[in-house]
């Protein structure tokens, strides 16, 4: 059997190679020969899986190692009888800790504190849902909007008019360009037009959710909105006049955590181990190396606030920079320079796999404020 994986699929190899030969290949640049003989495509969300890439090939199986779908035809495949599998979920943490980090570092930045500030987040998904509880836990208070769960029920749910009132807007549905609920250009020139002075919208869904025309034009007209962008219309080309009007600006990375990645890879062995009828011969746990182990020693690190104790596990400034050092070169240069950030990402755990430690020691008996803190941000303190 033929696995063609996307070479930015971490321990594809490992776990793949005992159903057949298993070829990396950049996913970005999949051609219908590169796949033709393929039986099994593991892509990531860079590689536009269709008719286009698909018709005559011997793939029966295709796994897409992320949360989102928008980059697969799934009725094409469905009409094929091709196999599909994504995985739901796999990331959403990262993402979390993500923009916990994006909103820590706005605070400081501009002297202000989360706690008490109102939320409102679209979207109340694998990645919403955790994200309510990260911000409810740091003391803000959360809205949330999302037509489909209302449609099926769901109590609780705000509109979008609510959601434009908020002091911070967070997108996190999925991207979708048709049906009752369609999120293309969710946050258009009206919606923008409606956000508060001061308020922060974030975008670490995909690209068109936000029409980045309008959101430009609206940044060029007013600078009392804070923007923190991970994804973008038109990547990996990004447009530079709107990076530089926003204060974080990310190559798509906020689901990039090791354990993301690890995971989305791991869930797409799952489901070619039940598509083949074989029992897995791993676990997800003995595949993490020790060199991936991160510990954060309290002793050393006398957090006084919580940016201190995210910015020892994730520093998203440090995204930030490396992006715009590649913003003035030529479009060609910069769209390479997209692929390769991600591709060359460092390693970066989320901050429940992180071990706490004070002095070397299991940090047993926390300070009540500290313990609280890191419980707030999701790392593993009991209590
Ligand atoms: N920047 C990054 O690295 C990452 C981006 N993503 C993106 O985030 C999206 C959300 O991820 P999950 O929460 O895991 O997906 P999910 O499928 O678990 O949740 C999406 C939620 O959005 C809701 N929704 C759908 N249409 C909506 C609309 N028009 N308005 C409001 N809500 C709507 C759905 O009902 C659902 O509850 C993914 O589809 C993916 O595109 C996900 C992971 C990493
Ligand atoms: O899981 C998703 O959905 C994402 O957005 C991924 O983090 C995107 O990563 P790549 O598939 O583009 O490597």
């Amino acid at each position: 059997m033929k696995i063609l994986v996307d070479e930015n699929m971490p321990l594809a190899r490992e776990l793949f190679a005992s159903f057949g030969e298993v070829l990396a290949r950049p996913g970005r640049s999949l051609t219908a020969d590169d796949v033709h003989d393929a039986d099994v495509l593991l892509v990531r969300s860079v590689t536009r899986v269709d008719e286009a890439l698909l018709a005559g090939s011997r793939v029966r199986f295709v796994g897409t190692a992320t949360i989102g779908t928008d980059h697969v035809d799934l009725d094409w495949l469905r009409a094929q009888g091709i196999a599909f599998a994504s995985a739901p979920g796999c990331n959403a943490m990262s993402v979390v800790d993500y923009v916990s980090s994006a909103l820590l570092e706005l605070a400081d930045r501009h002297d202000f504190a989360l706690a008490g500030r109102r939320a409102g987040i679209v979207g109340l998904g694998n990645v919403g849902s955790r994200l309510q509880r990260r911000l409810q836990a740091l003391g803000l208070e959360v809205l949330a909007c999302d037509p489909p769960l209302a449609d099926a029920g769901h109590t609780g749910l705000v509109d979008m008019d609510a959601i434009a009132g908020c002091d911070i807007v967070s997108f996190h549905t999925p991207l979708l360009r048709h049906g009752a609920h369609p999120s293309f250009h969710l946050a258009d020139a009206a919606l923008l037009a409606r956000l508060k002075p001061g308020a922060i919208l974030l975008n670490t869904s995909r690209g068109a959710v936000v029409d980045n025309a309008a959101l430009l034009s609206a940044l060029e007209r007013r600078d009392d909105l804070h923007v923190v962008l991970d994804v973008w219309e038109g990547e990996p080309l990004v447009d530079r006049r709107l990076a530089a009007r926003v204060e974080l600006a990310t190559p798509h990375i906020a689901g990039y955590s090791y354990d993301g990645k690890l995971r989305g890879t791991w869930m797409l062995y799952e489901a070619l181990c039940a598509f083949l009828d074989q029992p897995p011969t791993m676990t997800l746990a003995s595949l993490v190396p020790d060199s991936a182990r991160r510990v954060l020693d309290l002793a050393q690190l006398a957090p006084r606030r919580a940016l201190d104790l995210v910015y020892a596990t994730y520093r998203i400034t440090d995204d930030d920079t490396a992006f715009r050092a590649t913003l003035d070169q030529t479009d060609d240069i910069r769209a390479a320079a997209f692929d390769r950030l991600r591709k060359q990402y460092p390693l970066r755990r989320e901050f429940a796999t992180v071990e706490i430690v004070h002095g070397g020691l299991p940090a047993t008996r926390l300070p009540v404020g500290e313990a609280a803190m890191l419980r707030a941000l999701g790392f593993p303190v009991a209590g």
